[in-house]
């Protein structure tokens, strides 16, 4: 893939999270989201790209933009045929409640590429470099944890272990407990969660527990660029998610989905900007005389390169980022 739209896939995600931040602490998440989607979709379409959204926002009848199927992109008689994954807000509720760790992520792959995950929970597991190989989810917890404190070298105790603050991980957080290791506890985010695991310095070793499924397929992405590993399990609850999986040809849903059929190959680009701060991403800010700075990421999977990319945006000069 062209490495120029590495660049230009960090505007998609600078656009869905400044818009977006316009509502941390509103109190209404669906119009939170709705801005990022109109953000992201609105500057897609300055992308020489023959894209099809195969992680989005919903199917055609649920989401009037960034739907499943959705065509993206000006494409020409040269463009490359792209999958594309987003999730235009990662967070939703967390932005509504002015709380960390929200962002904005995108991701693009040649087509055929990507896991076209259904939207419903996964079971996971993620680790930085040094543990990749490591760990696995068809090993217990306890298992895992013994085998990345020897992988990262360090004592158990001194190993910790992030999780979504659900109920449903109450047993999961009691036997990690029982290891010695620590908990990082999160509120919402996990596709950031995952990447922080491939970053030492954000005192977190490794993501277990229970998330969405499209948010692996994009944390996936990241982790295949940032040299980590994540493995996945469809987690379906109802009979009609179940269902569902067969339709897609998913077949067995009780398969480990390694990294490769999560995301094929290594020409990937991922992008996110920060919504509201995290220990990622900063979130977005706002300044006088109508600018506002953000904090994104980008990577690509082919060289490992990782850009932070800090940028200060004149919204009076661009009206489109402001509204
Ligand atoms: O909130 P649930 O149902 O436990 O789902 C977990 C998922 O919710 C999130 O925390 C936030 O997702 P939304 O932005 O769609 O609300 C994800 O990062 C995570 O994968």
């Amino acid at each position: 893939m062209d490495r120029n739209l590495t660049l230009n896939l960090v505007r998609v995600t600078e656009a869905a999270a400044l818009q977006s931040a316009r509502y941390l602490g509103r109190g209404d998440k669906i119009k939170a989201d709705e801005a990022a989607v109109r953000g992201m979709r609105r500057m897609f379409d300055t992308l020489t790209i023959d894209g099809v959204v195969v992680i989005g926002e919903g199917e055609m009848d649920e989401a009037p933009m960034l739907y499943i199927g959705e065509q993206i992109g000006k494409a020409t008689k040269d463009s490359i045929k792209v999958d594309i994954a987003v999730d235009p807000l990662d967070g939703t509720t967390a932005v509504a409640k002015g709380l960390s760790n929200a962002i904005s992520a995108v991701a693009i792959a040649p087509r055929g590429c990507l896991l076209h995950a259904p939207d419903m929970y996964m079971e996971k597991i993620a680790v930085g470099p040094k543990a990749a190989g490591k760990v696995s989810l068809d090993e217990p917890v306890e298992t895992n944890l013994k085998n990345l404190s020897k992988a990262l070298n360090k004592d158990i105790s001194d190993i910790t272990v992030t999780i979504l603050d659900r109920p449903r991980h109450k047993e999961l957080i009691e036997r990690v407990r029982k290891t010695g290791a620590r908990i990082k506890l999160f509120q919402d985010g996990d596709v950031a969660a995952a990447i922080a695991t491939c970053f030492e310095d954000l005192g977190v070793d490794i993501l277990m527990g229970i998330g969405g499924a499209p948010e692996g397929v994009l944390a996936a992405c990241a982790l295949k660029c940032l040299g980590g590993e994540i493995q996945g399990r469809l987690y379906p609850i109802k009979d009609e998610e179940k269902e569902r999986c067969k339709k897609m040809g998913l077949g067995n849903v009780d398969t480990l989905l390694t990294m490769d059929h999560l995301v094929r190959g290594n020409e990937i680009i991922f992008a996110a900007t920060g919504v509201s701060n995290g220990k990622l991403l900063k979130g977005v800010v706002y300044y006088e005389h109508n600018r506002a700075k953000t904090y994104s990421v980008v990577m690509r999977g082919e060289t490992g390169t990782i850009r932070f990319i800090e940028a200060i945006h004149r919204l009076d000069k661009k009206p489109e980022y402001a509204k």
